[in-house]
């Protein structure tokens, strides 16, 4: 269990966490969403001691991290995929980390299995692909077989076989009754690997909720509806307190579902030429819920579809 209070960290002029309080409880996977820059990556570093809070603290099961006896085996980290001696193979860097932390050497032949290593143990780890040394970082995270683990942005720049496997591997340790907290920028892979979220924005906390509560809060829906008798449509629907708006030839309605307004159709003798939920609309609700002023990556629009379909399932 991770538990952040009023946390906060200020560098020079910049307010990089501001006041920021959360839970994250073991047995599941808790996403932490924020565009860049938000301050997760600082949030990360003060958790695992790495950096300090100007105010507020942060505990790992009651505990600040400094005051943990072996820290290893309590939370293991994956910050930075490429921290690894590169003329060193995956196994000498995994003895050398075991070494240094008081961990049984036959520790790093279990890891290498874990993640699939084993075959390529003895290779030079600098000639990796970035989805192996994510494997390998995950490894070393691994080596004190802690409660908890923390993963900053672990899908950046993975194929989608690499992100697949991460994926899996980050639920398979949430259901081993571990806490798993893992950052990204993508709401899309958030939702589809964490069952809740804490989602920040310029340092502070917009919410934390079950995914499936912040996606249905996002993806909050408009329904597409063409008639030829829009006029008679349109009176009884904000009769009936729906918000209306013409588009394209049709009329798009929020506040009411598409089951709802077939219905208040057929009440009024209205043919319809179309009844359609919109979904596109996710990526500007979940602007609006994370505030005017955070940058998304591009091709948010496939994401949010992403995010409806897997929802949906
Ligand atoms: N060591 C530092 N010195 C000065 N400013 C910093 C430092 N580390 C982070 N910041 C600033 O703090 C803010 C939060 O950065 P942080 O890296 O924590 O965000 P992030 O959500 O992890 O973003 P990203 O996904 O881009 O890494 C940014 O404005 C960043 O420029």
């Amino acid at each position: 269990m991770i538990e952040a209070t009023s946390l906060t960290k200020r560098y020079g002029k910049t307010l990089a966490v501001n006041n920021l309080s959360f839970s994250v409880e073991p047995g599941q996977v808790t996403g932490f969403l924020g565009p860049n820059g938000a301050g997760k990556s600082t949030t990360m570093r003060m958790i695992l001691g790495l950096d300090n809070p100007t105010s507020g603290q942060v505990r790992i099961g009651g505990k600040r991290y400094h005051d943990l006896k072996n820290p290893l085996r309590t939370v293991g980290a994956l910050l930075d995929a490429k921290w690894v001696h590169p003329n060193r193979s995956a196994r000498a860097h995994l003895r050398w980390m075991a070494r240094s932390n008081q961990i049984p050497a036959r520790r790093v032949d279990e890891v290498l299995d874990t993640v699939g290593l084993t075959s390529v143990a003895n290779k030079r780890a600098g000639g990796f692909s970035l989805g192996m040394s994510q494997r390998l970082g995950i490894a070393a995270a691994l080596l004190g077989d802690p409660e908890v683990l923390l993963f900053d942005e672990p899908v950046n720049g993975l194929d989608p076989e690499g992100i697949l496997w991460i994926r899996k591997f980050m639920q398979r340790l949430a259901e081993e009754g571990r806490t798993v907290f893992v950052s990204s920028h993508l709401l899309s892979e958030m939702a589809l690997t964490a069952s809740n979220l804490v989602v920040i924005g310029k340092g502070q906390l917009i919410s934390q909720s079950s995914t499936k509560d912040f996606v249905a809060r996002a993806a909050e829906n408009t329904v597409k509806v063409r008639s030829p008798q829009l006029d008679v449509l349109r009176a009884a629907l904000r009769e009936a307190s729906a918000t209306v708006t013409d588009s394209d030839g049709g009329i798009l309605v929020s506040g009411m579902d598409s089951d709802k307004i077939g219905e208040l159709a057929a009440e009024k003798g209205v043919v319809l030429h179309e009844l359609s939920p919109q979904t596109g609309s996710l990526e500007q609700a979940f602007m609006q819920i994370t505030g005017d002023s955070v940058e998304y990556h591009t091709g948010l629009e496939a994401e949010a579809q992403k995010v409806l379909e897997a929802s949906a399932n």
